[in-house]
Parts: structure tokens; sequence; C-alpha cells
């Protein structure tokens, strides 16, 4: 396969059964090593259009191709991590296990220390011989995104990774996680206009349902970024202008 993940979606189209149309006409490029946020109202597909990223969904229309590759290629050959909002942990293994069996598909080498680590990073420490069924939604969340981050994967698709995560971990996720994803493709879909901005090379701003690509916005700000950017003016040029997108009002 070759190096550079980047992911090309071309007329890509979901109608779910029942005449529910999620996805329509998307074009859309992702570069190889960038982080692209998708933002859009609630409903709008969003979800959808990751999961025809991640071959977890067939599209009626078009095509997906990382690097080169179709989804189903592409996750045999282990390239694609994903964390969605379901974090679907088994409830037998404790949270270092469930993080480990992910280099174990991926047919990786064990590496306690980077579950360890990992584990940490995401402000786990203490609970890696816990299993999920004794975890908040909040730490299922996030042995879910260590889960998706220990194969150190080329593609990562992230779903409101940290839609459960409380507002102080998720300021500190949003600073320490990027680091760690550094070089991946990473599609992230979020809520959150400011952790899109805090988080992304490029948002992208999806139309209500079915979801049609209404707005590209350039993030040129450099990395890291520091939590404390949300008081910059140029954060908030770029926050202001995705809200002006998504039709959402603006802070006062
Ligand atoms: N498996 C399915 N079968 C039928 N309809 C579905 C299915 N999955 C999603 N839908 C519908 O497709 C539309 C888009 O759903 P999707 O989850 O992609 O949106 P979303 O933008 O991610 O939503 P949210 O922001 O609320 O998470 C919705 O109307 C949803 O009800």
């Amino acid at each position: 396969m070759q190096d550079d993940a980047g992911v090309t979606c071309t007329a890509l189209g979901k109608t779910y059964p029942g005449g529910v149309a999620a996805v329509q006409s998307v074009t859309l490029q992702f570069a190889a090593g960038q982080t692209t946020a998708l933002v859009g109202p609630s409903g709008c597909g969003k979800s959808t259009l990751l999961r025809l990223i991640a071959g977890l969904e067939r599209p009626d229309s078009g095509t997906v191709r990382i690097a080169g590759l179709t989804p189903a290629q592409a996750r045999r050959q282990g390239v694609i991590s994903v964390a969605f909002q379901d974090p679907s942990l088994l409830p037998w293994l404790d949270a270092a296990r469930n993080v480990a069996l992910a280099r174990k598909l991926a047919r990786q080498p064990p590496d306690p220390q980077r579950v360890a680590q990992l584990l940490d990073l995401v402000g786990l420490q203490g609970f890696a011989a816990t299993r999920p069924a004794a975890m908040s939604g909040g730490m299922r969340q996030r042995t879910a995104i260590a889960r998706a981050l220990v194969t150190a994967p080329q593609l990562l698709l992230l779903d409101e990774p940290f839609g459960a995560v409380d507002e102080l971990t998720r300021r500190q996720l949003a600073r320490d996680l990027p680091s760690l994803w550094q070089g991946a493709t990473t599609v992230l879909v979020t809520h959150s206009v400011d952790e899109a901005v805090l988080l992304a090379h490029r948002i992208i701003v999806l139309s209500a349902r079915p979801a049609r690509i209404v707005a590209d916005i350039a993030v040129p700000l450099s990395h890291p970024r520091s939590p404390d950017l949300t008081e910059t003016p140029a954060f908030r040029q770029i926050a202001a202008h995705t809200r002006a997108a998504l039709a959402l009002p603006q802070p006062t």
C-alpha cells in the first residue's frame, strides 16, 4: 500500500432503507496527516459519512478510497482506527486488556508500556484493571480513545469521542492527544465549534440532512495549540466564521 493515507470521497451518497437520505453527492479529500473536523446540524449525516469512510456502511453511490484502497481493504491492512460515540468495549476485559486487544487484532506485537502511557494520558491511571461495567460513560469513552490510538493508525476516525467526557477532561484531552495522533489522517465529528478550531487543520461544515458541504474552512493556527488559544482574536475569528456557516448565534 502507499504510505500516503489520504482519503478521497467521490460523489458519495447514502439513503437508508425507508428513504432517509443521509449523505448526498459528497466529494471531499482529506489530506494525509491532517486533522479535519466535520460539523453540522444534529442528524445531518456526519456519523453516516464517517461510517462510509470506515467501511461500516455501504454507499448507494460513489466511492471511498484510502491511499487508493477500498475501506474494506484498508481495514484488513489495519490502517483504520475508530472511536465512536458508543465505545463498544468487551465487558469481560479490563481497560488495559481492551486497549491491548486492538494491537493483537492489528497483528502488532504487545506493547504494555504504550498501553499504560495511553491510559495515563486519557486520565485513567489507576483504572487499568477496571472492567467497563464499573466505569462511567466518560471513562468508557476515554478507554476507547486509548484503544483507537494504541495501534498508531494511519487513519483515525473519531465520532464525538469526547461526548460523555466532562469539560475539564475534554480540555485536557484536546491539549494532550493531538501530539499522539500527529501524522495520522484524522477525521473528527464534533458538535463543539471550539473543539473543531482547537484540534483541526480544516473544518468542513455540512448542511442539514442530507449532508452536503456548505463551507470548507482552513484553520491556519500553529500546533501544538493550548486551550488558552480560545481567547485569541485569530481563534475567535475562525470560530465565528464556522458558527456563521452553521447559522448558529454568535456568543455575546
Ligand atoms: N441505520 C440507520 N437506519 C435508518 N436511518 C438511519 C440509520 N442511521 C442513521 N439514520 C438516519 O440518518 C440520518 C443521519 O444520521 P447520522 O447519525 O449520520 O447523523 P449525525 O449528523 O451524525 O447525527 P448527530 O449529530 O445527532 O449525531 C438521521 O436522520 C438518522 O435518523
